[in-house]
């Protein structure tokens, strides 16, 4: 079983990123958790759907840097299960992966990286907003020349760095052309991307689309040029720029359209027709890019010599090799992936599988590699998106970089920066060295009309590649890399050999085949025929609009089965199959696991933050209940306070509460009638709540709290106790007034008040006796509690005594309580009363018998008392 190498082309944020990330709100977090991933990526909604399933719209979930918006990317969702092992299909799924990373040009779509999971093949692509081409011209209806000219100079750049690749496209056409943001060229779908030889590069295998492919494709059986059925291509969709319609349709309009025999043969002897909007020098181009005999036909080399495409000649002088070399410069400009170790690695890794050049189980022929070739550690690129406006800013090791990179038109993807990094090498080239450019060159580089609408300054290089190129060899200075394809002969077939670079001299030692190449002979054109069928049919049903599409392989008379497909690489994908299903249960709703976990722990830490706070809102949920009814209570308390503080302003003002209470008070007794009003005024809180208590249908015992009760009965008490001294102090300046008359009422008042409690007494001296003295707070508290908690009236008779009604409890205890402070009062109010009798009965009593003394004593006796007295003392 081969191990899964670990993904390695995203290097993730650093840790601080994800620090910041933890401190997102739960809002945040909370929709970030619920989008679908796939690895490192958020898949959004569906950009269009081809033959082999949906490509999605996907943004990086961990910018390069915290300043970077999150890049943007199409995912090309390929499920597993949809494509039988060496089929036609997982061929050419492996075609359009292997030739991508080979491919690294500002025109041809930029591989972001492969990954897979044990449902789905993920192809990540630079993201092309602009959308798809053949719906701009329709749009448009036709383009202008000059449009025209700019893009079709970038097919044709791209096509040319793909040829010298030694790779040809051969199914190009308007559905497989997209634009970027600032409607640049950008050719994709190499699903029939095939190898060439250069000196060889006779191939059999027609492919493409009817209408785009050349006429030696469709109507003989001989080997056809590879390159030369591109440019017809080529020459179709400039066609299709130019006139807004194809030279000729398949459509039923066409009378030879629905046959494709007869459309050819209509192609190979009609000459080829102009609408009258088309200039002379286009269709100059035109004819000599369509011509149906491909040895006359124009090359590449022919075509970038054009006169009509001399506006652009500067930039279709850039060398494959330069692009690459650029692409590489870019690459090194990228800040370097954040050294990591294992343990604190935060980078969260997927469970996909990707390709790794770094791996020490890499496989440069796997299928399944690494989305790039570059020999440098290739983080994410910044900033890459092409659909947010706001340009990101540059890392810091850019802004450090004397190599300044602007901002392309075409974003700022690698290849767009290379694309006038070039450029201005070139000038820069030209400008120093002694080889005076060539005039094509020289007025190409000053065309006012750059094939890519580039606003800003350029990168510098400082490599000067010698302009030197053979074919499908591209050389360049020592510190550029040399690029030669492995050639093709016959039925042999190869991958594309990795280069073998001299590190001193920078030339090309070897170029050899590398890893098991597996002549594709169990693909016989039997099977390949048949999957070509089974691919018009799965093209038949393509949901998005293909006016051109399907194949001519399943309409030529190709009747060879000797001629083998040439190789790409061995399908490895199997191979991890086992792996992945062991590793990556995952779907793509669900992330790959790995990702999963370390997301999870990333957002979780976000999440945990979150829950814990949310937890402990949650948990004082319930105590907060009870944290809230003490909060409640002690509002109530306060407010009973208040209202007992009211209350006895009220009653000391308004006594005549208390007579309606408790009958007709004696206006003096101020203070007993305060202390009276407080604990038996039924609108007080605490014999609000008593009422409510008392109340047997509401049955809610626990809805006064005892303590709460408690704490209420000795505040009420406390304040009472508190304020009485006040009142009894301010009792006794009253009393000073009047005391000898009040006295009786205020025993009588005391007298009425007890009765109910210990009887009709009736004997207002016995107030102020121990025996009835008012009941400790204990028994007052028991009394009240007892009382709260439903105990009957009968439990309180035996402590009091008593046979009393509720009414006669509350009063009783209130009074009790009153007693206790009012027989101070009393006592006090008592005493004085008493002490003004007494102090006449002392009188009385020092006098001897009050009532035998005479009532009136003659002088002479008291002069002789007097000097009794007088001389006893002597
Ligand atoms: N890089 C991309 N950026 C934006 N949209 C894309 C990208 N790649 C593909 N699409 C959209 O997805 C659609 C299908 O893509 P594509 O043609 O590559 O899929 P396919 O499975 O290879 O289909 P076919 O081989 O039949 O053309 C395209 O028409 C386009 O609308």
């Amino acid at each position: 079983m081969t191990s899964v190498p670990q993904r390695h082309t995203y290097y993730g944020a650093p840790s601080s990123v994800y620090t910041q990330s933890r401190h997102l709100s739960a809002f945040d977090t909370s929709t970030k958790r619920k989008h679908v991933t796939f690895g490192p990526y958020i898949v959004g909604s569906t950009l269009g759907e081809g033959e082999f399933g949906k490509v999605k719209m996907g943004w990086s979930k961990h910018p390069a840097s915290s300043l970077d918006v999150p890049k943007q990317v199409a995912i090309k969702l390929v499920r597993r299960d949809t494509i039988p092992k060496n089929s036609e299909k997982e061929v050419k799924i492996y075609r359009e992966i292997n030739a991508l990373k080979h491919l690294t040009h500002p025109n041809i779509v930029k591989l972001e990286e492969v990954l897979q999971n044990s449902k789905y093949i993920g192809i990540v692509l630079e993201y092309a907003s602009g959308g798809e081409f053949y719906k701009y011209i329709q749009k448009k209806r036709r383009l202008k020349e000059s449009v025209a000219c700019r893009l079709f100079a970038q097919l044709i750049s791209g096509v040319c760095y793909m040829h010298s690749k030694g790779l040809v496209h051969r199914d190009l056409k308007l559905e497989n052309l997209l634009l970027d943001k600032q409607e640049n060229l950008l050719i994709t779908d190499f699903g029939f991307v095939n190898e060439f030889s250069p000196e060889d590069e006779l191939m059999k295998t027609s492919c493409g689309s009817p209408c785009y492919a050349a006429p030696e494709l469709v109507v003989t059986t001989w080997p056809y040029q590879a390159r030369k059925a591109d440019i017809w291509s080529c020459g179709v969709i400039l066609y299709a720029m130019l006139a807004g319609y194809l030279p000729w349709d398949d459509d039923s309009e066409n009378p030879d359209g629905d046959d494709i025999g007869k459309l050819y043969r209509y192609i190979t002897k009609t000459p080829l027709k102009f609408p009258d909007y088309i200039s002379p020098v286009p269709r100059d181009l035109l004819r000599e890019t369509l011509l149906p005999d491909p040895k006359k036909r124009f090359s590449t080399s022919q075509i970038l010599q054009h006169r009509w495409l001399r506006p652009h000649q500067a930039f279709l002088s850039v060398l494959p090799a330069e692009w690459d070399q650029v692409s590489k410069n870019q690459d090194i400009l990228r800040r370097p992936p954040p050294k990591r170790d294992g343990a604190n690695d935060s980078r969260p890794r997927s469970n996909c599988s990707v390709s790794s050049s770094n791996s020490k189980n890499e496989k440069r022929n796997s299928l399944i590699m690494d989305s790039t070739l570059y020999s440098h550690p290739v983080p994410p690129q910044q900033s890459q998106s092409h659909a947010v406006a706001t340009p990101s800013s540059p890392s810091p090791r850019m802004r450090q970089s004397p190599i300044k990179i602007s901002r392309h038109s075409r974003s700022n993807s690698a290849a767009s920066v290379a694309l006038q990094a070039v450029v201005d090498a070139e000038k820069e080239y030209h400008a120093t060295h002694s080889n005076p450019p060539s005039s094509a060159s020289l007025s190409a580089l000053q065309s006012e009309n750059p094939p890519f609408s580039s606003q800003s300054t350029s990168p510098r290089l400082h490599s000067h590649a010698p302009r030197k190129q053979s074919h499908a060899t591209v050389s360049s200075l020592k510190d550029s890399i040399i690029i030669e394809t492995s050639p093709l002969k016959g039925s042999s077939s190869h991958v594309l050999s990795p280069l073998q670079i001299d590190p001193n001299t920078g030339l090309i030692l070897s170029t050899k085949p590398e890893g098991p190449v597996i002549p594709l002979t169990h693909t016989s054109h039997k099977a390949s025929h048949a999957a070509s069928n089974n691919t018009t049919h799965n093209l038949s049903a393509h949901r998005r609009p293909r006016p051109t599409s399907y194949h001519p392989t399943s309409y030529t008379a190709f009747n060879d089965t000797s001629y083998p497909i040439p190789a790409l690489t061995v399908p490895e994908l199997h191979q991890s199959d086992e792996k992945i299903s062991v590793e990556n249960q995952q779907s793509l709703d669900k992330t790959p696991q790995h990702t999963l976990q370390k997301d999870s722990h990333r957002l979780s830490q976000t999440f945990l933050d979150t829950q814990i706070v949310a937890g402990d809102l949650i948990k004082t949920g319930d105590d907060g209940a009870t944290a809230a009814k003490k909060i409640h209570d002690q509002v109530e308390h306060a407010d009973h306070k208040i209202d007992l503080m009211r209350h006895r302003r009220q009653s000391q003002r308004y006594s005549v509460v208390y007579d309606k209470l408790f009958g007709a008070v004696p206006e003096q007794c101020e203070v007993l009638t305060d202390e009276e009003t407080v604990l038996t005024e039924p609108s007080t809180p605490l014999v609000r709540e008593m009422k409510v208590s008392q109340e047997p249908t509401k049955g809610n015992k626990k809805r006064f709290s005892i303590l709460s009760a408690y704490s209420s009965y000795n505040t009420s008490k406390t304040s009472i106790e508190s304020d009485n001294g006040k009142e009894k102090s301010k009792a006794t300046k009253k009393s000073g007034a009047g005391l000898e008359g009040r006295s009786t009422k205020t025993s009588s008042r005391s007298s009425s008040a007890t009765q109910d409690v210990k009887g009709n007494r009736g004997d207002s001296k016995e107030i102020s006796k121990p025996d009835m003295q008012a009941p400790t707070d204990k028994e007052s508290r028991k009394t009240v509690v007892s009382y709260k908690t439903g105990s009957k009236p009968e439990q309180i008779e035996s402590q009091g005594q008593q046979s009393v009604t509720p009414q006669a409890v509350k009063r009783s205890s209130s009074l009790r309580k009153t007693s206790k402070n009012s027989t101070r009062t009393n006592r006090g109010s008592v005493m004085i009363s008493s002490l003004s009798r007494l102090g006449s009965s002392t009188d009385d009593s020092r006098n001897g018998n009050v009532e035998a003394r005479p009532r009136e004593q003659s002088t002479a006796k008291k002069v002789i008392d007097f000097f009794k007295r007088r001389s006893m003392r002597l």
